[in-house]
């Protein structure tokens, strides 16, 4: 499991550790770490260039020793003071004594736009807020360079609780985050300026039931999947009830039950109008020509896609005792009282657009603060939720779990239907008998790497995004 822990928890775990260290001994591991980091993206330390981008925290302290490190190997090292009088004083001393040039004021952007490499130490976990302007022309320079871009600890400029964007931010090609991930290298728009992120281990201990976002990996999903054992049957396995579709969306429902068949469930049952489409292409399924409540046995319920103005069945969901997921025009249809007086809430999957409806914001405030967006509609829904996008977010109601992030998905997901498959893969995980925050979570890992798996680079559909689970499936287990 990778996790991100919020500001106030590092800091408290950092104050813990320095007590019983040698001043200065974390600055530097963690300049140490991103000293070998910056050395491994050059192709030869020796005779590059590199600038320091200089802030007068901490951050900036871990750029100088750094930059020292690399001067001692060959690298012509300068360093950009943002607050000349104000830079880390044991930091610049060290700099210094190798031979570490400062740049003159207003030579700052010629040195940049020369520079192989920019270490960007402006500012870490201390920041709040975009860039201030004389820091935001140096991020521009680096931008506009061909230097490679090292952020420190965090690309400056974003908001690391959150992942938050609120102004102009450095853009990195790598950042090195010390002692655990913060959330704002987990979730975009933050995520997107932190180009790829190497962690160092710095030794902080943290609380292990403290962290505000989870990451699960293949180890964690191959324990979660659930596997047929010797005595099972069809009906253990969990059937998945399927109600999506209508006489204008037939596709939903097909696309649906693709994910469905392919979620671990042992049969999928259909009720809506498509019955026929549904049978056409999967004749394991098993179709009901009632509506859910008489439809026969299921284990969970995925209702919505493609639904239309079916609001009667998703009203008959929505009361069964029995796991649900609500998606798509579903969400819209979904009486929020009814979904909120259910003992076990349910899992509810949108994307930014039907988030932002349910909120009652703009589409633009939900991706500029997702993590926000879906810890409120947890509390407002009482339910899982599972905020889809380029990073997708799974909450719970409560707030005191922390918030799972995937990432294993791909721009290429961004395909209409791609969002049906996934209903029916998280819809059968639940069947299967996983929580609503594991069918959500492994469902999206799941289909985000199938959409890996079948895109491969390319343009790829809906179905065949879910013929993929398969291989995603097996991919994981394979570890
Ligand atoms: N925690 C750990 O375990 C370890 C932490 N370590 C390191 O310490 C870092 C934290 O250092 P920190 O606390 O000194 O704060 P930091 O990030 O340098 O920011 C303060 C500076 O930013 C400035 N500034 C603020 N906002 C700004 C803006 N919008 N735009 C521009 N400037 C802005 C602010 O200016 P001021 O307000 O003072 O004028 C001040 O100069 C952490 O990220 C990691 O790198 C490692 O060495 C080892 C272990
Ligand atoms: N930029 C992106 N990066 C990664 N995954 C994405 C991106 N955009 C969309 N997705 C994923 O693609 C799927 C799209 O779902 P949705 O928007 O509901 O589509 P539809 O309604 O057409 O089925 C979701 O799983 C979402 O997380
Ligand atoms: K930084």
């Amino acid at each position: 499991m990778r996790t991100a822990y919020r500001v106030e928890t590092v800091r408290a775990a950092e104050r813990e550790l320095m007590e019983r260290l040698p001043e200065a001994a974390l600055m530097q591991r963690a300049a140490a770490g991103l000293a070998a980091a910056c050395a491994e993206l050059l192709d030869r330390v020796y005779g590059s260039r590199v600038v320091l981008l200089v802030g007068s925290g901490d951050n900036g302290g871990d750029a100088l020793y750094a930059g020292a490190r690399l001067a001692r190997r060959g690298a012509g090292v300068a360093a950009v003071l943002l607050s000349p009088g104000r830079a880390h004083p044991a930091g610049l001393a060290a700099f210094r004594r190798v031979g570490g040039a400062v740049v003159e004021p207003g030579r700052a952007e010629d040195a940049v736009a020369r520079a192989d490499l920019v270490v960007d130490g402006i500012v870490g976990i201390g920041g709040k807020g975009g860039l201030r302007p004389e820091a935001a022309a140096l991020a521009r320079a680096a931008a506009a360079s061909r230097a490679a871009v090292v952020a420190v600890d965090l690309p400056s400029g974003v908001e690391a609780d959150t992942g938050e964007v609120r102004g102009e931010a450095v853009r990195a090609d790598l950042t090195v985050t010390f002692g655990t991930h913060k959330p704002g290298l987990l979730i975009d728009p933050a995520r997107e300026h932190a180009g790829s992120v190497r962690l160092v281990d710095i030794g902080l201990d943290l609380p292990a039931d403290g962290a505000e976002l989870e990451a699960l990996q293949h180890a964690d999903v191959a324990r979660l999947l659930p596997v047929p054992a010797a005595e099972s049957d069809k009906y253990r396995r969990g059937v998945v009830g399927v109600a999506a579709g209508s006489d204008r969306y037939p596709g939903a429902a097909v696309l649906a039950v693709a994910g469905a068949l392919r979620g671990g469930a042992g049969a999928v049952r259909y009720v809506g109008a498509a019955g026929d489409a549904v049978i056409a292409r999967y004749p394991e399924t098993l179709v009901s020509a009632t509506g859910p409540a008489k439809a026969g046995r299921v284990q969970a319920w995925a209702v919505g896609p493609g639904a239309g103005e079916d609001a009667a069945t998703v009203a008959e969901v929505v009361a069964a005792e029995v796991p649900v997921l609500i998606d798509a025009d579903g969400l819209r249809l979904a009486d929020r009282d009814a979904v909120r007086a259910r003992t076990a809430p349910p899992l509810l999957p949108p994307h930014a657009g039907e988030a932002a409806a349910l909120l009652g914001v703009s589409r633009e405030e939900v991706e500029a603060g997702r993590l926000t967006a879906v810890r409120e509609l947890a509390e407002a829904y009482r339910a899982t939720v599972l905020l889809k996008g380029s990073t997708t977010l799974v909450a719970d109601p409560g707030g005191a779990a922390p918030v799972r992030v995937n990432a294993t998905g791909t721009p290429w997901l961004a395909t209409a239907g791609s969002g049906d498959v996934l209903s029916g893969v998280a819809g059968s995980l639940l069947a299967a008998g996983l929580s609503a925050r594991d069918a959500g979570s492994v469902g999206a890992y799941l289909h985000g790497l199938a959409g890996r798996l079948a895109a491969r680079g390319a343009p790829v559909r809906a179905h065949q995004v879910a013929e993929a689970v398969g291989l995603a499936w097996r991919d994981v287990v394979r570890g």
